[in-house]
């Protein structure tokens, strides 16, 4: 049996993104898994509250009167009582990779009993190529007692790097209201052992609860948008990373994955809660889908900040009609970028090495 090299752990190369509004006793768990990297944890609400960490945990952590004194003005690209002032975090790492994690979300086990060590599987995804133009049917050809079938282009084998990770979970799915509310008592038992590459042209909807990412090929492209407090919209902070990181790693010739690893979601958020926060976005989705799927970014726009600039552009040109929200998410994007690259000058315009797809 060939030996299957062990998974780098890239223990200073990753830094683990948590938001939060709470203790986090729940790193208790992960203890075996996490220990070994950087935590950077984003505050959430009032900053005067203290978070307690678990002792043994390495971290860093930034409340909003951190944000605000970092950041000065450009802090108002940075939402205030929702999930997407995590995007903070990737904006302050200097790591190469990040893993992001709810609060509620746990170690799962593998139907053989097993506890997954879901940041093992997202750094194996990340680690090797994606297959965006030719769908292998038999899943993840470069997992381990895989490979590509029969009729598969051997010129298309290689793949492209991957660039985005996207974990699943068990027990609470990822509902929106409407459907929390009228299913309450449905839980997620099914472990399917799959990593599929989310195929050129075709969007997804991104959750932000176990999602890890290459921030060296798409970081500047994940801001989780306005959302929460003085915003008229919530829940859609990943949706809306998800979509324009996706049209930008179809034209920069990037790779996105989705399946295994699962995490253990064990706390449902208020379905009527999240019906407020969420429905505006279930109408103005219906707009926004078409939108990114008519996209169409310039060959020359060769990096990630070129492409959300550009992105940032067509929305306030096209859907700045929908709602004056999204003029304001359009600055809030270019504010987002200039805040980037004030707190990340090395890389501020660093070329895809695969540049636009033709
Ligand atoms: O105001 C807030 C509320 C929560 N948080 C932190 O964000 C995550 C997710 O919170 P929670 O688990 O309560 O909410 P869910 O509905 O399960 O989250 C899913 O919906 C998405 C909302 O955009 C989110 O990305 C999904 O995971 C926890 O860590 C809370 O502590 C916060 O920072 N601010
Ligand atoms: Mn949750």
């Amino acid at each position: 049996m060939a030996s299957v090299s062990p998974t780098p752990v890239l223990k200073d190369e990753l830094d683990i993104v948590i938001p939060t509004i709470r203790n986090l006793d729940f790193l208790e768990m992960w203890r075996p898994f996490f220990q070994p990297y950087h935590l950077i944890i984003v505050q959430d609400g009032d900053p005067s509250k203290t978070i307690k960490v678990p002792d043994g945990f390495d971290y860093e952590l930034y409340n909003r009167n951190d944000i605000n004194r970092i950041l000065g003005p450009k802090a108002s690209c940075i939402s205030f009582k929702d999930s997407a002032c995590r995007c903070f975090g990737y904006m302050v790492s200097k790591k190469k990779y990040i893993f992001t994690i709810d609060d509620d979300c746990f170690v799962a086990k593998d139907p053989s009993g097993k506890e997954i060590n879901a940041l093992e599987q997202h750094i194996k995804n990340l680690l090797s190529p994606s297959t965006p133009f030719f769908f292998n049917t038999l899943y993840d050809p470069y997992q381990e007692g895989a490979d590509f079938v029969r009729g598969y282009p051997f010129s298309l084998r290689e793949g492209v790097p991957t660039a985005v990770s996207h974990g699943l979970w068990l027990n609470i799915p990822d509902y929106d209201a409407p459907t929390q509310l009228v299913k309450p008592l449905e839980r997620n038992t099914r472990y399917v052992d799959a990593i599929m590459t989310v195929p050129k042209g075709t969007l997804f909807p991104m959750c932000g609860m176990n999602l890890a990412f290459n921030r060296e090929l798409i970081g500047p492209a994940m801001y989780f948008g306005l959302m929460g407090d003085g915003q008229p919209i919530g829940r859609y902070d990943d949706m809306w990373a998800g979509w324009c990181t996706k049209v930008i790693c179809d034209h920069l010739g990037l790779g996105v994955k989705t399946g295994l690893p699962y995490i253990w979601h064990s706390k449902a958020s208020n379905p009527f809660v999240n019906l407020k926060k969420e429905y505006k976005g279930i109408y103005w989705q219906e707009e926004l889908i078409p939108f990114f799927q008519s996209v169409a970014l310039p060959k020359d726009c060769a990096t990630v900040q070129k492409c959300y600039l550009e992105l940032s552009k067509q929305v306030k040109a096209k859907l700045g009609k929908v709602d004056d929200y999204f003029n304001k998410l359009a600055d809030a994007m270019v504010t987002w970028i200039e805040a980037w690259d004030e707190l990340n000058p090395s890389n501020a315009s660093a070329e895809v090495a695969n540049g636009p797809k033709k």
